[in-house]
This record gives structure tokens, sequence and C-alpha cells, in this order.
């Protein structure tokens, strides 16, 4: 029989994480969602046939796995609130949220359970997800393949040796995907001012990142030399690679990384100063 989920709040990733779960073929029937919104439920019930309710109960929160997935900034006091609802309930807890310390869950939701953080990201909708995940000695191995077993279902995971690395996959693949459709973004306006149509601007940019990362991943090379493969000595591609190098992009992206970085960290900070 397949394990009881609660998700605590039914927003993006959390619907992200549920399709991938009900694709891989686990029971709708033993899932449940608690979200406040009413359409949000609507759909979650209509879409993937799990079970939705706008408040949990003990009842509820018996389960074998309790997914934390609200928002950093509320993380605190929906747990809080949980705490007083748990009654007898001990599920193994996973947090997707960025940058919520363990130390900010044991403290609110209680010192006596198990827990698993983990940083997913949103192509988990369609099974092409990357998680990162951390668990302390506090969980056991079987805690910690039941948690891997819930992410793999959403795509490849990995799991980093300190807590703190958390904020590194946060700034890599959790934040990552934004960082593509940003560059296909700029393509597409790129393509347009070019000439090409709209449609044909935007096909030939997705199939090109689409081709570029299955080539990376399926060929073994590294994105270097692949990188180099395409570049002719005096052709068209070193004339745009030397116009990214004079923008200093290589530079600009580990800027950006650890801005996100940073930020996860002190998301962390301010959620852990904060008075309850
Ligand atoms: N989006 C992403 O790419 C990623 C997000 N994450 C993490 O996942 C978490 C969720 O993010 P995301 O899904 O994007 O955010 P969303 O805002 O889409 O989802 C959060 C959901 O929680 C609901 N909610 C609010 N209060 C409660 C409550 N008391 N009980 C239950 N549910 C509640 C919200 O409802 P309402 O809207 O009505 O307030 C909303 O539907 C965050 O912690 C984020 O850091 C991790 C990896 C990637
Ligand atoms: O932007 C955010 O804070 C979340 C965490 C990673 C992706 N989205």
């Amino acid at each position: 029989m397949d394990h009881s989920i609660v998700f605590v709040g039914g927003g993006n990733m959390a619907t992200s994480l549920i399709s991938g779960l009900r694709s891989a073929g686990h029971d709708g029937g033993a899932i449940t969602v608690v979200e406040p919104d009413d359409d949000k439920r609507d759909s979650l019930s209509r879409d993937y046939g799990v079970n939705c309710v706008a408040n949990a109960d003990g009842d509820t929160l018996a389960a074998d796995v309790l997914v934390l997935a609200v928002k950093p900034q509320m993380m605190r006091n929906v747990t809080q609130d949980l705490a007083t609802r748990m009654a007898h309930a001990r599920p193994l807890v996973i947090s997707i949220a960025a940058g919520v310390p363990l130390a900010g869950l044991r403290a609110w939701l209680g010192e006596e359970l198990a827990y698993v953080r983990c940083m997913p990201n949103t192509p988990s909708l369609i099974g092409a997800g990357a998680t990162g995940l951390y668990a302390d000695d506090s969980v056991n191995a079987e805690q910690r393949e039941i948690a891997e077993a819930v992410l793999a279902t959403a795509g490849m995971t990995a799991w980093v040796a300190r807590e703190e690395l958390l904020d590194a996959v946060t700034a890599t693949s959790g934040s990552g995907p934004a960082y593509f459709f940003a560059f296909m973004e700029a393509m597409q306006a790129g393509a347009r001012e070019l000439g090409l149509d709209e449609h044909t601007a935007r096909e030939l940019v997705l199939h090109t990142a689409l081709g570029a990362a299955r080539m990376a991943i399926e060929s073994g090379d590294d994105p270097g030399t692949l990188r180099k493969k395409v570049t002719s000595p005096g052709g068209t591609t070193e004339r745009a690679l030397d116009t990214f190098a004079d923008g200093e992009l290589s530079q600009l992206v580990r800027k950006a990384m650890q801005a996100a970085a940073d930020r996860a960290d002190s998301l962390g900070q301010e959620l852990l100063a904060e008075k309850s």
C-alpha cells in the first residue's frame, strides 16, 4: 500500500510534486492536501483525484508523511498551529521551503519528529525535476528512503551532506529553471528582432534548449566540450560567445547564484529571529 501523504499548502510546488506522484502511480486516495483556497482545492481534486481539506485536524495529520509546502514567511505560524493539532500523529516531516532551517521547524512543530529538508523545482510537474535533500542523524535509513522515494517520483534526487548546502541547491536547481526561462525569453526576443515570427522564434528557441540539455545529459560530454563543437573558428557562434564574454556573462551568473544563496540564508536568519 502507498504511504499516506499530507501536503500542507496546495500551491505551485505542491501541485508539481502531486503531479509527479500521481504520474508515478501513487494512489490519489492516499494523498491529502490542506489548502485554504477553494479554487485550488477544487482543481487539485479534479486534476489529480486527491483529497483536499481547508483545515487539518489530528486525523488528517496522522499520515506517514507530512510535506510542508507553504511560503517560508508563513512556515512559523503554520507549523505552530499544526503543532496544536498533531494529537498523537508522528509523521515523517518533509519541508520543501527555501531557507527555513531544521532548528526552526523542530522548535515550532515538535522536537520529537523526524525531519527531512529538501529543495525541489517546478519541472517536477512533468517528472523532470531535480531535488536536493538533507537529513540529520534523527532520520533513520528507512525514513531517508521514504523521503527519497517521494521526491524521486518527480525527477532526479541528490543528498547533500550539510544543511547549509541546501542554500547552494536552492541557488542552483531550485531557482535554476527561472534562469533558463529568462534566457529563453531573451533569445526569443532576439530572434524576433532578427525578423522571425513569434511562433517560429518560440519553437526554435525551446527545441534548441531541449536539444542542448538532452545532448549534455545523454552524451556524457561536459558542456564546455559540447560548446566547443558548436563553435567553428572565425564563425558565427564565436562572435556571439565573445559578446557574452564582453558582458562578463559567467561572472554575472555566479553573482546571481551567490545572491540567491545569500537570500536563502537570510530568509532562514530572519525567520529564526522573528518574535513568536
Ligand atoms: N516555486 C518554486 O519553484 C519552488 C518553491 N519552493 C518552496 O515551496 C514552498 C511553496 O512555494 P510555492 O508552491 O511556489 O508557493 P504557493 O504560494 O504557490 O503555495 C503555497 C500555498 O500555501 C497555501 N497556504 C497559505 N496558508 C496556508 C495554511 N495555513 N495552511 C495550508 N496552506 C496554506 C497558499 O494558499 P493561498 O494562496 O490561498 O494563500 C498557497 O496555495 C515555498 O516554501 C518555496 O520556498 C521550493 C522549490 C521550488
Ligand atoms: O524563489 C523562491 O524563493 C523559491 C525557492 C526556489 C524557487 N522558488
